[in-house]
């Protein structure tokens, strides 16, 4: 089974932008772009033409490459303290002279619509979620809708990023999953990856993921973000021999990218819900 992220993402934008109208609200994202990185700018661009497609507004931030820490840690302030602004988000990597834990930490809890604050990740790790990062929370949005259990199952996270491997062991475990979290330095790799019922790979390495590393059965969930040797777009599995023995696979593109920026807009939706303007001075 092929796990259409793509239509799952295009059915809930629908039912998102019915929810958005029928509450009677018109919810603002500010992304902030730091530097002229044509990936991140394409990924912002993706992010406006969402909210466009919901009824969101959305405010493009953008800083020159050479912009100091403190320039950006003023633009969060101002959208903090702008009323308008229901969500932020912060397009990482920033430069490397910005200091991005200073940055994530500026952001309002309550406007960190890609739940990268550490209130928002303790919420996560301590069972009790509030913004949940995009990536694994539409990944588990996937498992929901195909019907994936994940209760008692063992999960397998390879990767230990604040965006993605470390959020999405945390709402495994919160689902009952035995959760593993292997990384670059873990032993026995290919060995504990054969004992995933649930394997998530969020490596960034292409064909990093072979069928002998893939339990009969697994559901196979690849985040990767990669180039194959013709520059095209490709995850971490190899799709088509892991697809033969897997029970349920994401492909790339049209998997769990799309899903990240749906889940994106549904945060900023319910930040705009629940903000009542907070003003830090
Ligand atoms: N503060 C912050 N929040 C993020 O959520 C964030 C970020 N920074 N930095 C970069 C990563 C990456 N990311 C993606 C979003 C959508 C797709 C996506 O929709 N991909 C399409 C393909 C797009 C293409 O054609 O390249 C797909 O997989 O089908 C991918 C990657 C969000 N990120
Ligand atoms: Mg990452």
């Amino acid at each position: 089974m092929i796990l259409d992220g793509k239509a799952l993402s295009e059915k809930r934008l629908e039912i998102l932008k019915e929810q958005i109208e029928d509450a009677g609200l018109y919810p603002h994202l500010a992304t902030v772009l730091v530097g002229q990185d044509p990936a991140s700018q394409m990924y912002v661009r993706m992010k406006h033409r969402a909210c466009e497609r919901v009824g969101i507004g959305s405010v493009g931030i953008e800083l020159p490459a050479e912009a100091t820490t403190q320039e950006v840690l003023a633009a969060v302030n101002r959208l903090n303290n702008d009323c308008d602004i229901a969500g932020i988000l912060v397009q990482l990597p920033l430069p490397a002279r910005v200091d991005t834990e200073r940055v994530i930490e500026a952001v309002l809890p309550a406007k960190d619509v890609d739940g990268f604050h550490p209130t928002n990740l303790g919420k996560l790790f301590s069972g009790h979620p509030a913004f949940v990062p995009c990536t694994p929370q539409g990944i588990m949005t996937i498992l929901a809708e195909y019907g994936i259990e994940t209760e008692g199952k063992n999960a397998v996270v390879v990767g230990r990023s604040v965006d993605v491997g470390r959020p999405m062991a945390a709402l495994l475990l919160n689902a009952n999953a035995t959760v593993t979290i292997c990384h670059s330095k873990t032993q026995n790799l290919p060995a504990i990856m054969r004992q995933a019922d649930i394997l998530v790979s969020a490596i960034g390495r292409a064909n990093f993921v072979r069928a002998d590393m893939v339990k009969e059965g697994a559901v196979v969930v690849d985040v990767g973000i990669n180039h194959d040797e013709n520059g095209k777009l490709c995850g971490d599995v190899d799709f088509e021999a892991v697809k033969e023995k897997a029970s349920a696979i994401t492909p790339v593109p049209g998997g769990v990218g799309p899903m990240t920026i749906a889940t994106l807009m549904e945060n900023t939706f319910r930040a705009a819900r629940a903000n009542s303007c907070t003003r830090v001075l």
